[in-house]
């Protein structure tokens, strides 16, 4: 390595070390919500105080339900828990941090990895430095930013290797929780914010996990806050300092290395060879509570910390840095330049794109699917001919077309809620906001529903034999991928309002079949009654489509009669001017299903119009109610 590599080395793996935060502290942090039961205001954090300084690691740790993650998001200036108030101060470097200040210093990994399972670790880093560095970080510096942070987490042997989709397995549940960290770390934060980091892992892994952080912690100076569950003795012993909850109070903060001290000293000693993080647990845990006696114990070591000494040394030590003029430049001062707005949907869409072609599950599925629907319906509607006694298997065929592909989009929830969770995540952290992740998302559907068109189309069109001309086809593919991107913006909007798989789903293909009903097609406009017609059946894309569909096939066609027994006249199903030349024109049809001709570029507009309000729905939805 050349002197000038080394120099190099240097400088990159200056961009993580801390030199702005000194320290991080709050005091008199409570958190209230309305019960949901009670409906009465219920604390579920109180009177917290605490100071981590630079280079330090702080273990959140409790029994379940004990207010970690509350204390965490309060710390962060999160939103708590649902309808939550929050009060008390946050104070870095001695100076109240407003929200804005805290996003610019401060990163945050979620429990659940929002990761993308179809990149490779690389990629995921890559795309997190391209999301958060500004353009005056070179691409150069980036990429080494980011192999400096992948050796620093010990993925090297894993940089290339996808993350993981249910079809295909990719990372280990360690290096996932690995590359969360690392992936968040991108953005140089000062102070870094864990929720359960070893959650769903084993005592090696969760054990190697914190080892990883701790480094990292150590080598760069930086804050972290950590909530944990049940760590092992040598994970408990990595953490620098302790907040031990439980009932949403606080039972210890200080270090780890005195807890066994102070809580010998309150008459709850450690048992030689026991892991102390266990046994504090079991002094606190009101889960395993049959008599009442832990609660009682649990509010005895309360008080015992409200009184103590080291809570007075503690509420000292925050007063006097809260107090200490720090010669550091003000916070609102050192806000992290951001990249240029146009980047941040330019490498959303690179990144969909990469997935989309990758993950079979976004289209190549859907894809296989489609072509097998196409070879389904070309071979059931099979070689229709123009005679009156196809004319109805025709229009079933259309009907059956445009409602199955639009029913198939439901296969595209899973997908998108990756995506959500994922964008949710970035938001939070400042890196990505709601237009940009619609439109990105949008743009990247079209060339691939384009694609899901054409290749159904190519199958069942000309099995089927509908009118042969090629303007015929090309608009057929026009109405199918319309048909197919409303589809797909209602599953957009359904799942951005209600982010759960199932019921997504349910909803979707509920809709679909709501939209089927009123399409005009089960029951003929003239039939369906105001309700349905008024309230539905306008805002209907199906209906658009299939009308549309209509038009395109017997707007211009000709249809044989069957031959009467006297074998001079004719019988005709649909009655016409041309009966007599026993022909039934195309028009017929459409006048006896009330469907009108000439309407075609105002229903593609309305299609279009409905499209685009899906989206601008979804957009305000993740906008106003998602934040
Ligand atoms: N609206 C509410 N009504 C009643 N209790 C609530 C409400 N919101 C939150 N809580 C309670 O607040 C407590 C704190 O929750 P929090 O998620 O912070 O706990 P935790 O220590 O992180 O738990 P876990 O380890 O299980 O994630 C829980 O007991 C939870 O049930």
């Amino acid at each position: 390595m050349s002197i000038k590599d080394l120099e190099h080395n240097a400088e990159a793996s200056a961009h993580l070390a801390n030199d702005v935060v000194d320290h991080f502290a709050w005091r008199d942090m409570r958190v209230v919500v309305n019960d949901r039961r009670t409906h009465e205001p219920l604390s579920i954090l109180a009177e917290s105080a605490g100071l981590v300084r630079a280079g330090e690691m702080l273990a959140l740790m409790g029994p379940s339900g004990s207010g970690k993650t509350t204390l965490l998001n309060a710390l962060a200036h999160r939103q708590a828990a649902a309808g939550a108030v929050t009060t008390g101060t946050v104070l870095v470097n001695g100076e109240q941090a407003t929200s804005a200040v805290l996003r610019d210093v401060s990163a945050y990994v979620e429990q659940e990895d929002a990761l993308i399972g179809s990149i490779t670790v690389r990629e995921t880093m890559v795309f997190a430095a391209r999301l958060a560095l500004p353009s005056s970080v070179s691409r150069r510096e980036a990429f080494q930013r980011v192999d400096e942070l992948i050796a620093s987490f010990g993925l090297q042997a894993q940089a290339h290797t996808i993350v993981g989709t249910p079809i295909k397995k990719g990372l280990s549940g360690g290096q996932k929780k690995r590359l969360g960290v690392a992936s968040r770390l991108v953005t140089s934060p000062n102070v870094l914010f864990l929720d359960e980091p070893t959650s769903g892992l084993d005592s090696a892994l969760s054990c190697e996990v914190i080892n990883y952080i701790k480094e990292t912690c150590r080598k760069n100076n930086l804050v972290v806050i950590a909530s944990i569950h049940q760590p092992s003795t040598a994970t408990f012993h990595m953490f620098d300092k302790l907040a031990l909850l439980s009932l949403g109070r606080t039972c210890y903060f200080g270090t780890v290395s005195e807890v066994s001290a102070y809580f010998a000293r309150i008459g709850y000693p450690v048992a030689p060879a026991t892991n102390p993080a266990e046994h504090l647990l079991d002094l606190i845990n009101i889960d395993l509570d049959r008599r009442g006696e832990v609660r009682e114990r649990t509010q005895v070591i309360i008080d015992a910390w409200t009184g103590s000494p080291e809570r007075q040394a503690l509420d000292a030590a925050i007063a006097s840095v809260a107090q200490s003029s720090s010669d550091r430049p003000r916070l609102a001062s050192l806000k992290r330049p951001k990249p240029s707005p146009w980047r941040v949907p330019l490498t959303l869409l690179h990144r969909s794109w990469i997935k989309a072609y990758r993950d079979v599950v976004v289209y190549g599925i859907r894809i296989a699917m489609y072509l097998g629907l196409g070879i389904l319906m070309g071979t059931v509607f099979l070689r229709l001919q123009a005679t009156q006694d196809h004319i109805q298997p025709f229009i079933n065929a259309l009907f059956f077309g445009g409602a199955f592909m639009s029913f198939m989009a439901v296969a595209y929830v899973p997908a998108f809620l990756e995506d959500l969770h994922t964008f949710q995540s970035e938001r939070a952290n400042g890196l990505v906001g709601p237009l940009a992740f619609v439109v990105s998302n949008f743009v990247i559907g079209v060339p691939f529903l384009f694609l899901i068109a054409v290749v159904f189309s190519v199958v069942e069109y000309w099995l089927t034999g509908f009118r042969p001309e090629g303007s015929a086809f090309m608009m057929w593919i026009l109405w199918l991928f319309l048909d197919l991107l409303a589809a797909e913006s209602l599953v957009v909007l359904v799942s951005s309002i209600i982010p759960v798989f199932v019921v997504a789903l349910a909803i979707a293909a509920f809709a679909n079949g709501l939209w089927m009903a009123v399409d005009g097609f089960l029951v003929p406009m003239n039939v369906l009654n105001v309700f349905w017609k008024y309230v539905f059946h306008y805002i209907d894309y199906q209906a658009y489509v299939f009308q549309g569909m209509m038009v395109n096939e017997f707007g211009s066609r000709e249809y044989r009669c069957a031959p009467a027994a006297d074998g001079k006249s004719y019988q005709c199903m649909y009655p016409g001017s041309k009966n007599g030349e026993g022909i039934i024109e195309g028009t017929d049809v459409l006048r006896a299903l009330n469907i009108e001709t000439g309407q075609t570029g105002t229903w593609i507009g309305i299609s279009i119009a409905i499209i685009f309000g899906h989206r601008l729905l979804a957009y305000l939805v993740l906008r106003f109610l998602r934040k």
